[in-house]
């Protein structure tokens, strides 16, 4: 695992025992949430009505870059993003590495009709539940800090939860995991982790590994038109975008730019 990883993992198992005596609670409120909003479904509609589709992301701040915005309002954000044809969101929940919280993620949710992602580094079910308990319709889950094993249990607590899974890969052995979980959306992160560089080569590099039945989301590093024609005539038609939103003075003016939506 790289260090930047290693690090947030270790932070991720201090919450998880602080979390561990509200379980119950947890599960109450989990199961009081109403009906997932379809993730994967709303990236299917897009790319059938001949759109990409674009999960727009939710972020502060990043290990990589620092603060990408300040001010942060969360719901303006996202009615902006909504306004402007985005598929989902993604919102960060972590509060160490990303200044995320679920106060973001509850926030960004109320203020639109999109499905969302909470993006975080989950380790383990009681984040699941934890995630269902505050409203997230899909939950994201990295190759790289988890066994088979703990893949196939997150996955199948996610599922049974009725949320979507978004697994994450950063390289061909990564992908080669991801490929025996069973759900649909398969992540292909273009930032290298133990130097931050981001290059869309990851992406085109591991787009014939994944087949016709699974989606591929590439993630990381689009920041120009040019950037998404390069990987749309490679046949990538779904993508997690945050900097380049994140930096706009108006984040769902910068999605139809970089779209052409
Ligand atoms: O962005 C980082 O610095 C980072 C560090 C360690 C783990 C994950 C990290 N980023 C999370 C993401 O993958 C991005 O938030 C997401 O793909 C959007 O990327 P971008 O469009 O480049 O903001």
């Amino acid at each position: 695992m790289d260090d930047i990883l290693r690090r947030i993992v270790a932070v991720k198992q201090e919450e998880i025992a602080a979390l561990r005596p509200r379980a119950a609670e947890l599960e109450r409120a989990a199961s009081a949430q109403g009906p997932a909003r379809g993730f994967a479904q709303a990236l299917n509609a897009k790319i059938a009505a001949g759109r990409p589709a674009v999960i727009a992301e939710v972020k502060q701040a990043s290990p990589s870059k620092g603060v990408l915005r300040n001010p942060f309002e969360p719901a303006a954000i996202a009615s902006s993003y909504a306004a402007h044809g985005a598929a989902c969101l993604s919102v960060l929940t972590d509060r160490q590495f990303f200044q995320g919280s679920e106060a973001a993620l509850r926030a960004a949710r109320a203020a639109c009709a999109l499905p969302v992602l909470r993006k975080d580094f989950v380790i383990d079910p009681l984040q699941i539940v934890e995630a269902k308990a505050m409203g997230a319709d899909a939950v994201l889950l990295i190759v790289a800090c988890l066994s088979d094993e703990e893949l196939h249990a997150l996955e199948a607590c996610a599922l049974d939860w009725g949320l979507d899974v978004l697994v994450e890969s950063h390289d061909a052995e990564e992908l080669d995991r991801a490929l025996r979980l069973k759900t649909p959306l398969i992540g292909i992160n273009n930032r290298n982790l133990r130097s931050f560089e981001v290059s869309l080569d990851t992406t085109l590099g591991l787009r014939a590994a994944v087949g016709a039945e699974r989606l591929l989301i590439t993630e990381s590093g689009v920041l120009t038109p040019a950037d998404v024609q390069r990987l749309r005539a490679a046949d990538v038609q779904a993508f997690l975008v945050g900097e380049a939103f994140m930096r706009a003075p108006d984040p769902g003016g910068a999605l139809a730019e970089l779209f052409g939506s």
